[in-house]
């Protein structure tokens, strides 16, 4: 195990340039060349799955974002051609256009002549109304300092660096520490201060919020934070004034190490930012007009609204999730896009299945328009409240619609201004409480009901970037994710009618919630095959099985069954996050 981990440690050393304890020069110093540490079981685990040198290279890749940003144009609203003349005007006006550079011409879904300036349209049949905004990166930046004028610093939480790789500013919260004497306007270094293992079983930062940066040569952290700058920006505020407001932007960040278009709030309910793979999810379902779908773990809805879509609205999606604020966030933006068909329930996925004796299909009755929970409901509630729709924007008829009605009903007028204010206000949190009458607890469904069921599984995340820090998964939680998905597997399978589809997804390099998943799958359901898949972007499945020091064993997928599956692997050209897509087909289940 020892020697697999050396063979890993040195390979990416060589690889990467990592070593932290050789000298450097300033540019090294200032590259954006971050390691991700893993726990070394878990280490040793993707190790032997992938191959040290495979899985050097999807680590590295997962310390750094996509390049482009993918985007989900709402064809029951709008056009993709209509969306792609609105994004580059707002292109034109930002920053980051004259960046744009043409990184991304080795990946294939580049290629072929959907091109329109950064944008293009995914080449791949069906998928035209998917656009691709590229990005660039990772650059070098001219960090502004010199011996007689020293850099002034910020260092921002590992959330706040992963969220500014991904195009965002830098927010109030996210800063730990900033150098002394900084002042509004300021020109500072950003960098990000990663979690490490503080001692046995224990991670953190080591840093205390509010703490006074030294300076490049006294500071004692300095040398940990070689390869974590991450740009560099303007304060917005002074030092003293980023630690005690408690929201806002910090720093204004004019120079990125990776320069990706943020779209948020950007033709909201036209667009969805959703990562790829989730959309080919939706594909690989292969929904059809007038079915009955459930979506078992459906919080926010991305997946969901593109089910919808793909049915043209016309059928039946029924969202759950455990978690009450999730399911709002589910209302919010199915009312958002416009979709009627979906209909949101609070349900433990692994309590899916209707006890025997309770009435089935849930919840209390729908008594009164109050307690009624489908999204047509809630519009048409909104409506009422309203008098007219002619002229109120989609967004207002979202989780602040309770908030809406109160005031309108006592005959105060709410501009748009104001509703914004409400709107964010539920977003982050006490308001959200206004609707929480509305979400309904399911108590199960009937066996057999649904003809399609997605369960896109919770799971350890191990395939989402940019990722600073990975070492707080142990092989014990990645265990656990797999058991527990294995319990939410059997309610899929109980829920699904003969002849049915069940798709199982995750966003983890995990081999263990993936494709021994897909194994527990096929060996306890004779019924069930592996299904193929459309489109198929994805690469194929390990083959094989994995047994563990402590004994612990792994059966993985049997030859011919890879190529049946979609793995999604973060180092290769589709630079996609790292994901995985099975699908099966259900058999006759009692014959
Ligand atoms: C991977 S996310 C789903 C993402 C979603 N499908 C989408 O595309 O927007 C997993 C979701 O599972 C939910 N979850 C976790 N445990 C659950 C459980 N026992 N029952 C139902 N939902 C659960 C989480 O709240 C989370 O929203």
């Amino acid at each position: 195990m020892k020697k697999v981990r050396n063979l890993v440690s040195n390979l990416s050393k060589t690889l990467f340039n990592t070593t932290a304890t050789r000298q450097m020069n300033e540019s090294e110093r200032f590259t954006f060349n971050p390691t991700l540490h893993w726990n070394p079981e878990v280490e040793n685990y993707l190790v032997n799955a992938y191959g040290a040198l495979h899985f050097a290279r999807i680590s590295k890749a997962l310390t750094q974002p996509s390049c482009y940003s993918c985007i989900r144009v709402n064809t029951l609203k709008t056009t993709t051609d209509a969306v792609i003349e609105k994004l580059s005007t707002i292109l034109q006006q930002t920053r980051v256009s004259n960046d744009v550079e043409t990184l991304l011409s080795n990946n294939h879904l580049f290629k072929g002549n959907g091109q329109i300036g950064p944008i293009s349209k995914c080449q791949l049949p069906g998928l035209d109304y998917v656009l691709f905004v590229r990005g660039s990166g990772p650059h070098a930046i001219s960090y502004d300092f010199t011996q007689d004028r020293p850099l002034k610093e910020v260092l921002v939480s590992r959330k706040c660096a992963e969220a500014v790789l991904r195009g965002a500013q830098v927010f109030v919260p996210g800063v730990l520490a900033c150098s002394a004497h900084v002042e509004e306007g300021d020109v500072v270094a950003v960098s990000v201060a990663v979690e490490q293992s503080i001692s046995e079983g224990k991670w953190g930062t080591g840093i205390t919020r509010g703490t006074v940066m030294q300076g490049l040569q006294t500071d004692p952290h300095y040398i940990e934070r070689n390869g974590l700058y991450i740009g560099q920006g303007k304060t917005m505020l002074s030092r003293a004034g980023i630690f005690r407001a408690a929201h806002g932007i910090a720093v204004d960040m004019t120079d990125r190490v990776y320069r990706l278009p943020s779209f948020n709030d950007v033709l909201e309910g036209e667009i969805f930012l959703q990562n790829f793979p989730s959309i080919i999810t939706a594909h690989a379902l292969d929904p059809q007009q007038g079915e009955r779908i459930l979506d078992m773990c459906a919080a926010p809805g991305g997946k969901t609204t593109a089910i919808a879509i793909l049915m043209k609205d016309k059928g039946e999606i029924v969202a759950a999730d455990r978690s009450h604020n999730k399911v709002l966030d589910i209302q919010k933006l199915a009312v958002e896009m416009g979709v009627h068909c979906i209909t949101t329930y609070k349900l433990d996925a692994t309590k899916s299945v209707c006890p025997k004796g309770e009435s089935i299909d849930t919840v209390a009755p729908c008594s009164d328009e109050d307690t009624c929970l489908n999204i047509q409901n809630l519009e048409s509630e909104s409506l009422k409240t309203k008098g007219s729709s002619t002229n109120v924007p989609d967004r207002l008829e979202t989780q602040s619609n309770h908030a809406v009605c109160e005031q309108e009903k006592n005959g105060v007028y709410t501009s748009k201004a104001e509703q914004r204010k409400i709107d964010r206000k539920l977003k982050n949190g006490s308001g959200r409480k206004c609707l929480g009458d509305r979400v309904e607890k399911s108590k199960g469904f009937a066996p057999d009901s649904f003809d399609r069921v997605l369960l896109d599984a919770p799971c350890s995340a191990l395939g989402l970037r940019p990722r600073l820090s990975s070492g707080e998964e142990t092989v014990e939680s990645m265990r656990k994710h797999a058991t527990y998905q294995r319990r939410m597997f059997d309610q899929a399978v109980q829920l699904v009618r003969s002849g049915g589809v069940v798709v199982y997804s995750t966003c983890t390099i995990n081999p263990g919630e993936n494709e021994a998943v897909v194994r527990y799958a096929l060996d306890t359901y004779k019924f069930l095959s592996l299904a193929s898949q459309h489109p198929k972007i994805g690469g194929p499945g390990l083959v094989g099985r994995c047994v563990s020091s402590d004994g612990y064993a792994e059966e993985w997928l049997r030859p011919g069954e890879e190529e049946l599956v979609q793995r999604f692997d973060p180092s290769s050209s589709l630079d996609t996050i790292g994901f995985f897509i099975a699908k099966f087909n259900v058999g006759p289940k009692y014959s």
